[in-house]
């Protein structure tokens, strides 16, 4: 069955696909799931982890392409697919390599045997000893865990700003390889309460100094409390930007690119209904599930339109009473590559030209989300990416051509340190004068 699955994939995005970029991989698999029939929920949960865990060991086959075309031919090279020459060795994709190892070695079961562990082996015992020595180990250090090697300039950027030692930036790295649990948003007061209660209901939760999260068992969209409101899945990253806006009862905020509403519910359960929350995005469509989840979580100070970021924002009648937000929040749209440890497929789809272009938009997004701050107030800019030109270099950008904004506080958060996503986020004050 996952053979059959893995060959449709190989055809219908590689070779009906040609060179259009890849589709997301929970919306392939889920079109595909449609497409079989009646398949258990239990095959069906099996076959997508399979395929995730196969889109970490991705990065392997780039180090195979690399030892192939220095002729460092290791003998399981050898038995490769006679289609894949070595002259075409880079235009080859690292899917033709999942086929063809799922066809060469059909023991390896890939859908029940391909587990974390089963990797490890596989690669101390037998691929490792074959490489060791081939490549530069800088190299092979980021291709092992998740990177492509032309993306290590990236990283040292990263690093350098960052002032982050060799061993951190591994552990950045490192932290590629694994899946991070599922982030719950709660009253920290309840979280003993909500963890007796989670576990009685099947889901399995763990505590730690950063929170509470869910690590396996029923799904927590079936619990009580979520259902109540009473708890949100939320990265842990994610609820750190939320605490970046540091509104208090009464204020004003707006949060700009507030999609289906994740940081614009964690802001509004500080305000205790008091003053009011603005929220906008581009898509119509995500506004209408954040106006959803605000009903659920009873919070009524939430007001949620449209808004292209193009041009400033006709402010409020309340928020033109007070010359503009106390609070604007750019979550802005971004490369997303720090939820690649999430989504691992989405990283074999990034491409350098997209985070340029998303660069324009995120400064354009900016400029115009500034005009709406008070005087004395905050513009709080985050994203999900932990590229430099994305983060530190935007805002270092903006407040050379804003100089009434000075910048409070800007840091990374969450992996290596937290077991997260990655994110970056700014805080800057528009000076009274
Ligand atoms: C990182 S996501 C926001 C996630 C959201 N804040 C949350 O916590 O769930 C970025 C959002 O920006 C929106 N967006 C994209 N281009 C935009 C634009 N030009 N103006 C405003 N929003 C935009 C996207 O629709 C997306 O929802």
């Amino acid at each position: 069955m996952f053979l059959t699955l893995w060959q449709d994939w190989l055809y219908e995005v590689r070779y009906l696909s040609q060179d259009k970029p890849w589709p997301a991989l929970d919306r392939w698999l889920k079109n595909w799931f449609r497409q079989q029939e009646r398949l258990p929920l239990e095959l069906q949960s099996e076959l997508s982890a399979a395929c995730y865990d196969i889109f970490r060991v991705l990065q392997k086959i780039d180090f195979l392409e690399t030892s192939y075309q220095a002729k460092n031919i290791i003998s399981e090279v050898d038995k490769w697919d006679l289609s894949w020459h070595c002259q075409e060795v880079e235009n080859h994709s690292a899917r033709d390599f999942v086929a063809w190892f799922g066809i060469l070695f059909p023991e390896h079961n890939f859908a029940t045997q391909l587990t974390c562990e089963a990797r490890q082996t596989w690669y101390s015992s037998e691929f490792k000893p074959k490489w060791r020595g081939q490549a530069d180990a800088e190299s092979i250090q980021v291709i092992l865990n998740g990177f492509r090697p032309t993306w290590l300039p990236l990283l040292v950027q990263r690093q350098l700003i960052s002032n982050w030692d060799d061993g951190k930036l591994i552990d950045f790295i490192k932290s590629q390889e694994k899946t991070p649990p599922l982030w719950l948003r709660a009253d920290p007061k309840l979280y003993n309460e909500l963890k007796t209660s989670l576990y009685k209901q099947g889901v399995k939760v763990a505590l730690d100094d950063n929170g509470l999260m869910a690590v396996g068992g029923k799904g927590v969209n079936q619990t009580q409390e979520y259902k109540q409101g009473l708890i949100e899945i939320q990265d842990y990253a994610s609820q750190q930007i939320a605490a970046a806006v540091m509104v208090k009862p009464g204020q004003k905020v707006w949060d700009a690119c507030a999609g289906a509403g994740g940081k614009s519910l964690a802001i509004a359960s500080k305000m205790n209904n008091k003053g009011s929350l603005v929220a906008t995005d581009l898509q119509s469509y995500k506004l209408d599930e954040l106006k959803k989840r605000a009903k659920r979580a009873q919070l009524h100070n939430v007001r949620a339109f449209a808004w292209d970021g193009e041009s400033a924002l006709r402010l409020p009648n309340d928020v033109a009473k007070q010359k503009g937000f106390d609070w604007v929040l750019v979550d802005a749209p971004c490369s997303s590559a720090g939820t690649w440890r999430r989504n691992p497929d989405a990283k074999w789809r990034f491409n350098q030209s997209d985070t340029d272009e998303l660069v324009k938009i995120q400064s354009g997004i900016l400029e115009n989300a500034a005009k709406a701050v008070r005087k004395g107030g905050y513009l709080v800019y985050a994203t999900c990416s932990w590229q430099v030109a994305e983060n530190e270099a935007q805002v270092a950008d903006f407040i050379a051509n804003n100089p009434g904004f000075e910048l409070v506080e800007q840091k990374m958060l969450g992996a290596p340190d937290v077991d997260s996503d990655i994110m970056f986020v700014a805080t800057l004050k528009l000076k009274q004068d």
